[in-house]
Order: C-alpha cells, then sequence, then structure tokens
C-alpha cells in the first residue's frame, strides 16, 4: 500500500475536512512545516478545535472540544489557509481535488478526513432522523418539542446517551440484542445500568470529569448555513448538554424496550390506515406485553420483526455511520474496507500514492496490536489526525515513523447513563473465542468492574462508576503480567491492587 510513484514537485500539502482528525492533522503539519502553506479544505462553515487535552494516563485522554470559525485556526497557525468548499471530485493520478466553488486545487501529499455519515435504516423518509452533527441535532430537538412518542432504533452510543436524556416523552426503544448497549457493553454491565435507567431519574446530575463539547465560538451565519445541505462534522462529547430534550409531556423517563428485533416497515399515516392493522398503546410497565390496540393516530407507524406494531411522532435511527468516501472513490481505485471506509497502512497511507486517510473515513487495515481495535470515535480521530501528519511529515523527507503509542491499546473513556465508563482493551473480549476468564465486581446503583482474562493475562476491562482503576488495569494490560497466582483477589476491594502492581 506504499506510494508507488515519486510525488510531484507541485501542489501543497492539502487536508480535506474541518472535524477533528482534519484539524489536527492540519495543526500538525503546520508545526512540522512552518515555512509551507498548508490547505484545508472543508464544508462545513466551522472547524473543530481540540482544547484543554489532558493525558489522563498513558493512553486515556480527555479534552473539549470546541466548533470556531475557521479564522481562530488560521490566527493560531498562520500558514494554515481554511477554504470552506466541498471537494466535489478526486483526481488521483493529476495530484488534484476539485472543489464546489469551482477551484482545483494540486497536492503533493494529501490527507482525507471527510468523516462519516448517520447509516439509516430508510433513506428519504421525513419520519426518520438521524444525528451527526450540529445542525441534524438541532433538527431533532425541534421535532422533540412537539412529540409525544418517539421510537429509537439501534443499540450503541447515540441511542444510550438518547435514551437517558429525553424527558416528557415515550420512547420506544428497539435493539436487535438481547441487552441494552451492545457496541460497549455485555448483558451484565447492561444490567447494571438498565437498573439507573428504569428508575425514576431523580438525583441531581453530578458534575463528571470528562470531555465538553461547546459551540460558543460558532459564527451566528454558520448556524443556518449549515442546513442547506452542507455536510457538518460530528458532534461528540457532551453534544446534548446545549440541548433541552424535552418532549410535550410532565414525566421524566419513559421508556420501553423491545429487544431482539429490527423494523420491519415503516407506514405512513394515511398507508396505515389503508392497510387496516392495529397498533398498540404504550405498555404501562417494562415487563408489560401490552396487546391494547392504540386509539390514537400518529404521523407514523413501524412495524417490527416481533410482529408488534408502534405509532410514533418520529424515528431516530441511531444505527451506525458509513465513512464518507463518496466524492473521493469515483475514477480512483482505492482499496476499500467492508465497512465501506478508506484502507489505510500502519501509516495511515491509502492504497493510492501520496493520499493519507485519518478519523472516521478510514479502516485501519493494519495488524493491530491484540489489545487495540477500531471504533469510530472522537479520541481515534485525534489520535489519527495527529499520526498521520506526523508520517506525512517524516514521507516528505524520506524516513519513516514507528507506529504511535496510542495504537497499543484501546482505551476510552466516556459517560453513560451519568456514570463514567472506562473501556479498556478488549473490553468485550472481543475476537478472544470462548478460551476467556472474566472476573466481576459489582455494587449495585454504584460501580461495575470487570477484567477480561486469557491465559493470566489481562486482555480489557470495563470500569463503570469511580472506580479509579483505571491507571492500574492499564498498567496490567500493557505489560501483560501473569496474573493467575491473584485470582479473585485482582478486584477484592478490601486489597489495593496498586500496592501489587505498582
Ligand atoms: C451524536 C454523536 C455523539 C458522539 N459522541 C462521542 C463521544 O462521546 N466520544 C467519542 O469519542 N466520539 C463520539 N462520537 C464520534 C465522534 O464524534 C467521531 O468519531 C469524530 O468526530 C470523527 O471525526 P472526523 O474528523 O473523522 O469526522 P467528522 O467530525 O465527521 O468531520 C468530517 C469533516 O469533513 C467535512 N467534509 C465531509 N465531506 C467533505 C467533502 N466532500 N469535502 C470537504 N469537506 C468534507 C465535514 O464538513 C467535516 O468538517 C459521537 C458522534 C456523534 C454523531
Ligand atoms: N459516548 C460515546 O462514546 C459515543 C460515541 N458515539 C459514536 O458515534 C458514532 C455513531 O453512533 P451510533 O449511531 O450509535 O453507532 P454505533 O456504531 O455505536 O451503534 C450502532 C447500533 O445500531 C445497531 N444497528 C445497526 N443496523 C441496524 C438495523 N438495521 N436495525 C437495528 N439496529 C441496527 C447496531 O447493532 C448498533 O447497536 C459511533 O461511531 C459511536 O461510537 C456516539 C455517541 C456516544
Amino acid at each position: 500500500m506504499e506510494a508507488e510513484h515519486p510525488p510531484p514537485a507541485a501542489g501543497q500539502l492539502v487536508v480535506v475536512g474541518g472535524g477533528i482528525a482534519g484539524v489536527t492533522c492540519a495543526e500538525q503539519l503546520a508545526i512540522h512545516f512552518p515555512s509551507e502553506d498548508i490547505l484545508l479544505i472543508t464544508a462545513s462553515p466551522v472547524i473543530k478545535a481540540v482544547t484543554n487535552f489532558k493525558q489522563v494516563s498513558k493512553v486515556l485522554e480527555e479534552f473539549d472540544v470546541e466548533e470556531q470559525p475557521s479564522t481562530l485556526l488560521e490566527n493560531r497557525f498562520p500558514n494554515i489557509k481554511v477554504i470552506e468548499s466541498g471537494v466535489k471530485q478526486l483526481k488521483s493520478e493529476e495530484h488534484c481535488v476539485l472543489t464546489e466553488d469551482g477551484n482545483q486545487h494540486l497536492y503533493k501529499k494529501l490527507c482525507l478526513c471527510a468523516g462519516a455519515k448517520p447509516k439509516l435504516i430508510c433513506e428519504g423518509n421525513p419520519y426518520v432522523l438521524g444525528i451527526r452533527d450540529t445542525d441534524s441535532a438541532q433538527e431533532f430537538q425541534k421535532q422533540l418539542t412537539k412529540a409525544k412518542r418517539i421510537m429509537i432504533i439501534g443499540n450503541g452510543g447515540i441511542a444510550l446517551e438518547l435514551v437517558y436524556e429525553i424527558e416528557g416523552c415515550e420512547v420506544i426503544w428497539v435493539i436487535k440484542d438481547k441487552a441494552i448497549g451492545n457496541t460497549f457493553f455485555d448483558a451484565g454491565a447492561a444490567e447494571f445500568l438498565t437498573s439507573k435507567l428504569i428508575a425514576e431519574k431523580s438525583e441531581a446530575k453530578i458534575a463528571q470529569k470528562r470531555t465538553r463539547y461547546t459551540t460558543e465560538g460558532r459564527k451566528k451565519e454558520a448556524q443556518t448555513k449549515g442546513s442547506a445541505g452542507n455536510i457538518g462534522s460530528a458532534l461528540g462529547p457532551d453534544w446534548h448538554e446545549g440541548l433541552n430534550l424535552k418532549g410535550t409531556k410532565e414525566f421524566s423517563h419513559k421508556i420501553h424496550i423491545e429487544t431482539m428485533c429490527e423494523v420491519k416497515k415503516i407506514y405512513l399515516q394515511e398507508e396505515f390506515r389503508i392497510s387496516k392493522k392495529k397498533s398498540l398503546t404504550f405498555p404501562r410497565d417494562h415487563h408489560n406485553q401490552s396487546v391494547t390496540a392504540d386509539k390514537e393516530i400518529w404521523p407514523v407507524y413501524v412495524e417490527l420483526t416481533n410482529g408488534k406494531i408502534y405509532g410514533c411522532d418520529f424515528i431516530v435511527s441511531a444505527t451506525g455511520v458509513t465513512p464518507n468516501t463518496g466524492p473521493f472513490l469515483c475514477g480512483n481505485n482505492f482499496d476499500v474496507g467492508e465497512d465501506g471506509g478508506l484502507k489505510v497502512n500502519d501509516h495511515m497511507h491509502t492504497s493510492l500514492p501520496d493520499i493519507y486517510a485519518a478519523g472516521d473515513i478510514c479502516t485501519a487495515s493494519w495488524e493491530p496490536s491484540p489489545v487495540w481495535q477500531q471504533m469510530r470515535l472522537w479520541t481515534q480521530a485525534r489520535q489519527m489526525g495527529w499520526y498521520a501528519a506526523k508520517c506525512m511529515a517524516a514521507a516528505s523527507v524520506g524516513e519513516s515513523v514507528d507506529m504511535d503509542f496510542s495504537f497499543e491499546l484501546f482505551a476510552h473513556v466516556t459517560k453513560f447513563f451519568n456514570f463514567k465508563v472506562v473501556l479498556l482493551g478488549k473490553y468485550n473480549a472481543q475476537g478472544l473465542g470462548s478460551d476467556h476468564e472474566l472476573i466481576l465486581r459489582c455494587t449495585k446503583g454504584q460501580e461495575y468492574v470487570k477484567a477480561v482474562l486469557q491465559n493470566g493475562r489481562m486482555m480489557g476491562a470495563v470500569l463503570i462508576g469511580e472506580t479509579d482503576l483505571e491507571e492500574t488495569f492499564e498498567n496490567l494490560i500493557l505489560n501483560q503480567m501473569n496474573l493467575s497466582a491473584y485470582g479473585e483477589d485482582l478486584l477484592d476491594p478490601n486489597i489495593d491492587i496498586e500496592d501489587y502492581f505498582d
């Protein structure tokens, strides 16, 4: 996958995308090449900036994210020039990108960081919403203020955050799996969290130390510009903080979970009336298998594969993302991953000469460390953007760099249901087969700790609550120490395991 031809002398260093991956990459290039102009081309009127970056431990990091006008980036880095226009075509053989404003830009090295877009269960249906950027989140909020009942499809990050945050609106949550949060948790952790969800949300929110998301620096005009079909960059940590996610009713949580099923068919109001099918009322408690016919008339109805039909005001499709590769694939023979991303090697290089990719758009195709996997996350977008710039700089002077340390161990810190959640390594024993052991410690409503061991070595962990174990566990996974002798003591709260291992 290395470059086959020497780069042409003409052209600039060009980065496409104003999200975390693109901005981080452009900033690093600006630092590596202070006397060169770096071109950042982005379809969105605002860029994403990482602020207050803090390395919490060897691999865990926390930072705030701000949406800023691109002029702030240009002021910080006078050798970065931002062009607000979408790339409509890439001519890789000519080393050139064409933008919607009619210009073309020659590059000597290019990094594609165009992110991803929601993979909706049904394209083009006005009652099916996806959430990706500030504009789609605001559209969702607007619809919610008029809603009595909504349906959420999907069981990943967005669904988990929404079901906890939405108030005053009935939520029917449809998941393919047995337990909630399949992309982040196993059934045990899901049960721990479900009890919090089912209980009324009465406690005051505790301010958690975690990544913050602000739009303070957003330009006024930018707020209206995005709705004209522009692709904005992805939201991220605490994106819902500034949004009032309240429906029309006065209750807090009202969630019904339909497990192990999918959407079979979506009917618009008139279509449903003609079909003569019957929809169900909202089940009264979470065990309730209500068979009462619903008298209300809804704008949209959803038939599930378990045969049940519910009416609702609208549907949120929180069903993952697809990389934004559209404008780049036409006429260019990229290797593309199964998930639709541009395949990159261990130097973030795509299969085409002088083209790198980072963040949600790419598919990591190197042989990964046994305890790392790609997930389309904010932190990985930053790490990849940073490392891609380093690789581009090294390649420019004919050198090579070692893989960055951040790809040694998967580490993600976030917050679900107001609990701090730390995921390390193969936290769900992904790819370990049946040959692994789990050690658990759980205090209802307080903490859930799970360590994944294989051949006596720690391979991953889930830490929910204020466990204070992340640094010790991170070290245990990285140093692969044989822990067989410790057995269950490893999680015994009366034993300070830091004393053992630090
Ligand atoms: C609601 C939501 C909540 C999330 N919460 C978290 C979280 O808590 N923690 C976490 O780690 N991650 C979270 N994520 C994921 C995280 O936001 C993404 O993984 C990350 O932002 C990806 O960054 P990126 O730079 O690769 O892409 P993006 O942020 O999508 O940026 C892509 C950029 O490319 C531009 N672009 C697209 N097409 C073109 C084109 N043709 N020409 C020019 N420019 C183009 C866009 O305008 C944009 O500026 C969340 C995502 C969503 C949607
Ligand atoms: N706190 C965090 O770390 C958060 C991270 N994110 C990230 O943002 C991105 C987008 O989030 P999500 O859309 O939640 O994606 P996701 O990848 O986290 O989850 C997608 C979910 O949809 C389900 N699904 C897929 N197709 C389906 C179908 N046809 N019918 C029913 N279910 C289906 C999957 O089983 C999975 O549960 C992800 O990369 C995610 O990791 C999002 C929110 C919070």
